[in-house]
Protein backbone atom coordinates (compact mmCIF):
# COMPACT_ATOMS: atom_id res chain seq x y z
CA UNK A 1 0.00 0.00 0.00
CA UNK A 2 0.90 3.55 -0.73
CA UNK A 3 0.54 6.49 1.55
CA UNK A 4 0.90 9.94 0.06
CA UNK A 5 3.28 12.56 1.97
CA UNK A 6 4.00 16.28 1.90
CA UNK A 7 7.59 16.94 2.82
CA UNK A 8 7.82 20.50 5.28
CA UNK A 9 9.96 22.45 7.33
CA UNK A 10 9.48 25.71 9.91
CA UNK A 11 13.02 27.03 9.99
CA UNK A 12 14.72 23.73 8.73
CA UNK A 13 12.98 21.68 11.44
CA UNK A 14 11.56 19.51 9.13
CA UNK A 15 9.01 16.34 8.86
CA UNK A 16 7.04 14.05 6.60
CA UNK A 17 3.55 15.15 6.87
CA UNK A 18 0.37 12.31 6.32
CA UNK A 19 -2.28 13.94 5.24
CA UNK A 20 -4.94 11.42 7.51
CA UNK A 21 -8.59 13.00 6.51
CA UNK A 22 -8.34 10.79 3.07
CA UNK A 23 -5.88 7.74 4.08
CA UNK A 24 -5.10 5.85 7.71
CA UNK A 25 -1.81 5.63 8.80
CA UNK A 26 -0.64 2.16 10.87
CA UNK A 27 2.08 2.05 12.88
CA UNK A 28 2.89 5.84 13.01
CA UNK A 29 6.12 4.48 15.44
CA UNK A 30 7.55 2.48 12.85
CA UNK A 31 7.24 4.54 9.90
CA UNK A 32 8.65 7.51 11.79
CA UNK A 33 11.70 5.68 12.35
CA UNK A 34 12.02 3.95 9.04
CA UNK A 35 10.84 7.45 6.97
CA UNK A 36 13.42 9.63 8.96
CA UNK A 37 16.34 8.48 8.38
CA UNK A 38 18.56 10.52 6.02
CA UNK A 39 20.46 7.69 4.26
CA UNK A 40 17.88 5.19 3.89
CA UNK A 41 14.85 6.67 4.20
CA UNK A 42 13.24 10.20 2.87
CA UNK A 43 14.84 11.79 5.60
CA UNK A 44 13.33 14.02 8.24
CA UNK A 45 13.32 15.27 12.18
CA UNK A 46 10.07 12.68 12.39
CA UNK A 47 6.54 12.35 11.05
CA UNK A 48 3.39 14.19 11.51
CA UNK A 49 -0.56 12.92 10.99
CA UNK A 50 -3.11 15.51 10.02
CA UNK A 51 -5.74 14.05 11.12
CA UNK A 52 -9.90 14.90 11.53
CA UNK A 53 -11.12 16.12 15.14
CA UNK A 54 -14.02 15.95 17.00
CA UNK A 55 -13.60 19.40 18.68
CA UNK A 56 -11.04 21.27 16.12
CA UNK A 57 -10.67 21.53 12.48
CA UNK A 58 -7.81 19.47 12.79
CA UNK A 59 -5.50 16.72 15.11
CA UNK A 60 -2.53 16.67 15.54
CA UNK A 61 0.35 13.60 16.07
CA UNK A 62 3.48 13.92 15.81
CA UNK A 63 6.17 11.24 15.97
CA UNK A 64 9.90 11.89 16.66
CA UNK A 65 12.76 10.02 14.55
CA UNK A 66 13.22 7.88 17.22
CA UNK A 67 9.43 6.56 16.63
CA UNK A 68 8.55 8.32 20.11
CA UNK A 69 5.19 10.53 20.63
CA UNK A 70 6.11 14.30 21.20
CA UNK A 71 2.83 15.77 22.70
CA UNK A 72 3.34 19.28 21.03
CA UNK A 73 5.53 20.67 18.10
CA UNK A 74 5.54 24.15 17.68
CA UNK A 75 7.13 23.88 13.96
CA UNK A 76 4.41 21.41 13.10
CA UNK A 77 1.04 23.20 14.21
CA UNK A 78 2.62 26.03 12.12
CA UNK A 79 2.89 23.47 8.90
CA UNK A 80 0.14 21.88 9.84
CA UNK A 81 -2.27 25.36 9.29
CA UNK A 82 -0.23 26.09 6.10
CA UNK A 83 -0.92 22.54 4.67
CA UNK A 84 -4.76 22.84 5.84
CA UNK A 85 -4.94 26.43 3.84
CA UNK A 86 -3.25 25.35 0.61
CA UNK A 87 -4.93 22.46 0.36
CA UNK A 88 -8.23 23.57 0.51
CA UNK A 89 -9.07 21.93 4.18
CA UNK A 90 -9.68 25.10 5.84
CA UNK A 91 -11.12 28.10 3.43
CA UNK A 92 -10.22 31.05 5.64
CA UNK A 93 -6.35 32.22 7.54
CA UNK A 94 -7.15 30.50 10.81
CA UNK A 95 -7.90 27.64 12.24
CA UNK A 96 -7.77 25.54 15.56
CA UNK A 97 -5.83 22.76 16.36
CA UNK A 98 -6.14 19.81 18.62
CA UNK A 99 -2.79 18.50 20.04
CA UNK A 100 -1.93 16.19 23.14
CA UNK A 101 -1.18 19.43 24.94
CA UNK A 102 -4.39 21.04 24.48
CA UNK A 103 -6.26 22.43 21.46
CA UNK A 104 -4.22 25.66 19.89
CA UNK A 105 -5.16 28.47 17.36
CA UNK A 106 -3.40 29.70 14.18
CA UNK A 107 -3.59 33.08 12.90
CA UNK A 108 -1.82 32.66 9.46
CA UNK A 109 -0.60 35.16 6.60
CA UNK A 110 -1.29 34.32 2.94
CA UNK A 111 0.05 36.08 0.09
CA UNK A 112 -0.64 34.96 -3.86
CA UNK A 113 -3.43 32.30 -2.00
CA UNK A 114 -0.58 30.38 -0.09
CA UNK A 115 0.24 30.66 3.70
CA UNK A 116 3.90 32.24 4.57
CA UNK A 117 3.66 33.15 7.81
CA UNK A 118 1.70 31.58 10.91
CA UNK A 119 1.44 32.61 14.85
CA UNK A 120 0.12 30.06 17.49
CA UNK A 121 -1.18 30.33 20.60
CA UNK A 122 0.86 27.72 22.33
CA UNK A 123 -1.08 28.62 25.87
CA UNK A 124 0.59 29.31 29.00
CA UNK A 125 3.75 28.05 29.83
CA UNK A 126 3.84 25.41 32.65
CA UNK A 127 6.56 26.13 35.51
CA UNK A 128 6.27 23.96 38.17
CA UNK A 129 9.20 21.84 37.96
CA UNK A 130 6.89 18.43 39.00
CA UNK A 131 4.12 18.67 36.01
CA UNK A 132 7.31 19.96 33.50
CA UNK A 133 8.30 16.71 34.83
CA UNK A 134 11.25 17.13 36.38
CA UNK A 135 12.47 16.44 39.65
CA UNK A 136 13.58 19.28 40.79
CA UNK A 137 11.29 20.86 43.99
CA UNK A 138 9.54 24.28 44.71
CA UNK A 139 7.40 25.92 42.50
CA UNK A 140 9.71 27.00 39.36
CA UNK A 141 13.63 25.73 38.60
CA UNK A 142 15.60 28.94 37.59
CA UNK A 143 19.06 28.85 37.08
CA UNK A 144 19.21 25.91 39.15
CA UNK A 145 22.38 23.86 39.25
CA UNK A 146 22.24 20.88 37.47
CA UNK A 147 26.39 18.45 37.27
CA UNK A 148 26.01 16.74 33.42
CA UNK A 149 29.09 14.74 33.60
CA UNK A 150 31.11 16.18 35.37
CA UNK A 151 30.45 19.74 34.35
CA UNK A 152 28.09 22.34 36.28
CA UNK A 153 25.49 24.26 34.30
CA UNK A 154 22.70 26.26 35.26
CA UNK A 155 19.39 25.68 34.17
CA UNK A 156 15.85 26.87 33.54
CA UNK A 157 13.01 24.48 32.79
CA UNK A 158 9.88 24.99 31.81
CA UNK A 159 6.96 22.90 29.76
CA UNK A 160 5.24 24.34 26.40
CA UNK A 161 3.20 21.17 26.56
CA UNK A 162 6.30 19.20 26.27
CA UNK A 163 9.35 18.90 28.31
CA UNK A 164 12.58 22.00 28.30
CA UNK A 165 15.66 22.55 29.69
CA UNK A 166 17.12 25.93 28.88
CA UNK A 167 21.37 26.76 29.31
CA UNK A 168 22.38 30.11 29.15
CA UNK A 169 25.93 30.34 27.81
CA UNK A 170 28.43 32.90 27.51
CA UNK A 171 30.23 31.57 24.03
CA UNK A 172 28.96 31.32 20.31
CA UNK A 173 26.42 28.51 20.37
CA UNK A 174 28.25 27.31 17.27
CA UNK A 175 30.90 26.35 18.98
CA UNK A 176 29.29 23.64 21.14
CA UNK A 177 29.93 20.27 20.81
CA UNK A 178 25.80 19.28 20.80
CA UNK A 179 26.28 15.73 19.80
CA UNK A 180 28.65 15.11 22.91
CA UNK A 181 26.69 16.92 25.51
CA UNK A 182 22.97 17.02 24.11
CA UNK A 183 22.38 12.97 25.13
CA UNK A 184 23.30 13.58 28.23
CA UNK A 185 21.02 16.18 29.20
CA UNK A 186 18.15 14.62 27.31
CA UNK A 187 18.82 11.01 29.59
CA UNK A 188 19.79 12.66 32.87
CA UNK A 189 18.19 11.15 35.83
CA UNK A 190 16.42 14.56 36.70
CA UNK A 191 14.22 14.62 34.24
CA UNK A 192 11.83 11.46 33.91
CA UNK A 193 9.94 11.91 30.23
CA UNK A 194 13.84 12.72 28.91
CA UNK A 195 13.72 16.39 27.92
CA UNK A 196 14.23 18.78 25.30
CA UNK A 197 17.15 20.98 25.82
CA UNK A 198 18.16 24.17 24.08
CA UNK A 199 21.66 26.45 24.53
CA UNK A 200 21.08 29.83 24.64
CA UNK A 201 23.62 32.85 24.53
CA UNK A 202 22.01 36.20 24.82
CA UNK A 203 22.60 38.76 22.27
CA UNK A 204 20.09 41.49 23.29
CA UNK A 205 17.37 41.97 26.07
CA UNK A 206 15.18 41.25 22.86
CA UNK A 207 17.62 38.74 20.47
CA UNK A 208 18.72 35.48 21.53
CA UNK A 209 20.90 32.94 19.36
CA UNK A 210 20.16 28.67 19.70
CA UNK A 211 20.99 25.47 19.40
CA UNK A 212 18.87 22.71 20.30
CA UNK A 213 19.17 18.89 21.10
CA UNK A 214 15.36 17.58 20.70
CA UNK A 215 14.29 14.79 23.02
CA UNK A 216 13.95 11.85 20.26
CA UNK A 217 15.23 12.95 17.26
CA UNK A 218 18.67 14.80 18.33
CA UNK A 219 19.61 18.26 16.93
CA UNK A 220 17.55 20.31 14.58
CA UNK A 221 17.66 22.91 12.89
CA UNK A 222 14.83 24.79 15.02
CA UNK A 223 12.44 23.90 17.53
CA UNK A 224 9.67 25.87 18.24
CA UNK A 225 8.47 25.26 21.85
CA UNK A 226 12.00 25.58 22.61
CA UNK A 227 12.66 28.56 21.00
CA UNK A 228 9.22 29.41 23.02
CA UNK A 229 10.81 28.14 26.86
CA UNK A 230 13.86 29.75 25.34
CA UNK A 231 11.84 33.40 25.94
CA UNK A 232 10.31 32.06 28.70
CA UNK A 233 13.49 31.46 30.45
CA UNK A 234 15.00 34.34 29.12
CA UNK A 235 11.96 37.13 31.05
CA UNK A 236 12.45 34.76 33.86
CA UNK A 237 15.96 35.12 34.54
CA UNK A 238 16.11 39.04 33.83
CA UNK A 239 17.83 38.99 30.28
CA UNK A 240 14.43 39.81 28.48
CA UNK A 241 11.47 42.00 29.55
CA UNK A 242 7.79 39.85 29.34
CA UNK A 243 5.11 41.16 26.69
CA UNK A 244 7.56 42.01 23.78
CA UNK A 245 8.89 39.74 21.01
CA UNK A 246 11.94 38.29 21.07
CA UNK A 247 13.84 37.41 18.17
CA UNK A 248 15.66 33.94 18.08
CA UNK A 249 17.75 33.13 15.82
CA UNK A 250 18.42 29.35 15.47
CA UNK A 251 20.26 27.33 12.76
CA UNK A 252 17.55 26.60 10.06
CA UNK A 253 15.92 30.84 10.28
CA UNK A 254 14.64 33.16 12.83
CA UNK A 255 11.41 32.34 15.11
CA UNK A 256 9.85 35.70 17.08
CA UNK A 257 8.18 35.15 20.45
CA UNK A 258 5.98 36.99 22.76
CA UNK A 259 5.57 35.59 26.69
CA UNK A 260 3.00 37.09 28.18
CA UNK A 261 1.10 36.13 31.59
CA UNK A 262 -1.96 34.89 29.48
CA UNK A 263 -0.08 32.83 26.89
CA UNK A 264 3.10 32.37 24.82
CA UNK A 265 2.82 33.76 21.15
CA UNK A 266 4.92 31.91 18.77
CA UNK A 267 5.17 33.23 15.09
CA UNK A 268 7.80 32.06 11.74
CA UNK A 269 7.62 30.75 8.51
CA UNK A 270 6.04 27.63 6.93
CA UNK A 271 7.56 25.91 3.95
CA UNK A 272 6.65 23.42 1.89
CA UNK A 273 9.77 20.97 0.17
CA UNK A 274 8.14 18.59 -1.83
CA UNK A 275 5.73 16.07 -2.28
CA UNK A 276 5.20 11.94 -2.89
CA UNK A 277 4.34 8.82 -2.19
CA UNK A 278 5.88 6.06 -0.23
CA UNK A 279 5.56 2.16 0.54
CA UNK A 280 3.97 2.01 3.67
N1 LIG B 1 10.53 20.30 17.03
C1 LIG B 1 9.43 20.47 17.85
C2 LIG B 1 9.27 19.62 19.08
C3 LIG B 1 9.15 18.13 18.75
C4 LIG B 1 8.87 17.22 19.94
C5 LIG B 1 10.01 17.08 20.90
N2 LIG B 1 11.18 16.47 20.33
C6 LIG B 1 9.53 16.25 22.11
O1 LIG B 1 9.69 15.02 22.14
O2 LIG B 1 8.99 16.86 23.04
C7 LIG B 1 8.93 21.89 17.97
O3 LIG B 1 9.05 22.61 16.97
O4 LIG B 1 8.36 22.28 18.98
Amino acid sequence: MKLNFTKMHGCGNDYIYFNCFNQQVADPEALAIRLSDRHFGIGGDGIVLICPSDVADAKMRMFNADGSEGKMCGNATRCIGKYMYDNGLIDKPEMTLETLSGIKLLKMVAEDGKIVRVTVDMGKAILKPSEIPTKFTGDLAVSVPLDVDGKQYAVTCVSMGNPHCVVFVDEDVETLDLPAIGPSFENHEMFPERINTEFIRVIDDHTLQMRVWERGSGETWACGTGACAAAVAAVLNGYCPKGEDITIHLRGGDLTICYTDEAVFLSGSATTVFEGSVEA
